[in-house]
């Protein structure tokens, strides 16, 4: 059995930690730094090194990379730690899903973050696309159409992801968004093991065939939006016209707000408890000094099992899913496109 959830006594005193495939162990709580913009996520990585967070999550696409390793960079170099006390994640942009493109994506990812390796690299997204000329955005036509590659082949993408662990350029791999039948297909295949697969998951979408399914096959789970994202729900609904009732209201559910009020913990601290609950880990995002420390003192309460069964009954299913990619139109047409389609497809406006 790959999947043990245990404690060890640095850095946050009280941090859990996943026992990945690898054998590395990940934080169970990292920062999300989607939507962390340049100007304000240095200081966001370094508030977090200081409360304690040793597990930070960056794509290639979320345009950071380069601040997040000044950040580190600059704690490394003040003494204050180890690099082998961080676990720093990045993933490989969908629009570079082809095997000869994951060396030079992860080569600039390295530089951007003055790393010479991470501790995980994801395949972000099953399906492939092409970028534009410059390689560092999608290409995208006038009316939001991605130009999609339906040849994407995960094996032969691991394959070469695996090369990256050999040259020592990475510890652990692993993917994002993948449904259960593109992990055990790829977990076939796999000659370095599937460490985890980073998927949407919240109060309102569980997934519990998913996480039930990806820990039999030894695969760790973490949990992205674990707050229900209101950063993207805002993004979505401004820039892509998504209809604001699909989206879940989790830190102002009641049944949050009552079990927040009883553990004198906040709504956001006891969505992260519940996701603890199920052993999965979470990277929750905030450029907010407050909310990132709040954030990561989650360790000293725990939730009876009869509230982490009311907990399950927010569970939406599909419908709670925020993250469907239909933003990116013809998506749902890529042969790797993951996620069951709604009867009613149109929930953009
Ligand atoms: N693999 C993938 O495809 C994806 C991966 N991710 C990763 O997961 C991370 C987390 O997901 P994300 O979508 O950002 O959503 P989250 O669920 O982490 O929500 C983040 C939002 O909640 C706010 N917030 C943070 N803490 C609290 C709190 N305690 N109380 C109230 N509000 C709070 C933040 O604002 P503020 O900053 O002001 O605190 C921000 O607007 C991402 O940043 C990214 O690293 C996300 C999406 C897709
Ligand atoms: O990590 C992510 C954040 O959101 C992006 C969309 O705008 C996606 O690329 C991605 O899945």
């Amino acid at each position: 059995m790959l999947f043990y959830w245990g404690t060890k006594p640095v850095p946050h005193p009280a941090m859990e930690y996943v026992q990945l495939a690898s054998g590395q162990s990940m934080p169970a709580v990292g920062l999300g730094t989607w939507q962390s913009h340049a100007g304000e996520v240095e200081r966001a990585v370094l508030d977090g090194l200081e409360a304690g967070y040793r597990h930070f999550d960056t794509a290639f696409n979320y345009g950071n990379e380069q601040d997040i390793g000044r950040a580190v960079g600059a704690w490394l170099d003040g003494g204050r730690g180890k690099r082998e006390d961080l676990f720093i994640v990045s993933k490989l942009p969908v629009f570079a899903n082809k095997p000869e493109l994951v060396e030079p994506y992860l080569r600039k990812s390295l530089a951007r973050l003055g790393l010479q390796y991470l501790d995980l690299y994801l395949i972000h997204g099953p399906f492939g696309m092409l970028a534009d000329g410059s390689g560092e955005v999608l290409q995208l036509s006038e009316d939001g159409c991605p130009t999609l590659d339906p040849t994407t082949d995960h094996a032969a993408i691991w394959k070469e992801m695996e090369r990256m662990v050999d040259l020592g350029l990475v510890r652990s791999l692993g993917v994002s968004n993948f449904n259960v039948d593109q992990v055990r297909r790829l977990c076939k295949s796999a000659r370095v093991p599937v460490s985890v697969n980073q998927v949407e998951l919240h109060a309102s979408l569980q997934q519990r065939h998913l996480v039930d399914s990806c820990r039999q096959l030894g695969v760790a789970i973490t949990a992205y939006s674990p707050l229900g994202s209101p950063g993207a729900q805002s993004h979505f609904i401004n820039k892509y016209n998504y209809s604001p009732d699909n989206f879940p209201d989790l830190l102002g559910h009641p049944l949050v707000r009552e079990l927040s009020l009883k553990y004198h913990k906040t709504p956001g601290q006891l969505l992260l408890r519940f996701l603890l609950e199920l052993k999965v880990a979470v990277i929750p995002k905030s450029a907010n000094p407050t909310r990132i420390r709040e954030n990561i003192n989650v360790f000293d309460f725990e939730l009876a099992p009869e509230e982490v069964e009311a907990m399950r009954a927010l569970d939406r299913g599909e419908s709670g899913r925020i993250f469907n990619f239909f933003f990116w139109k013809g998506i749902t047409k890529h042969p790797e496109y993951p996620f069951p389609l709604p009867e009613e497809p149109e929930i953009i406006k």
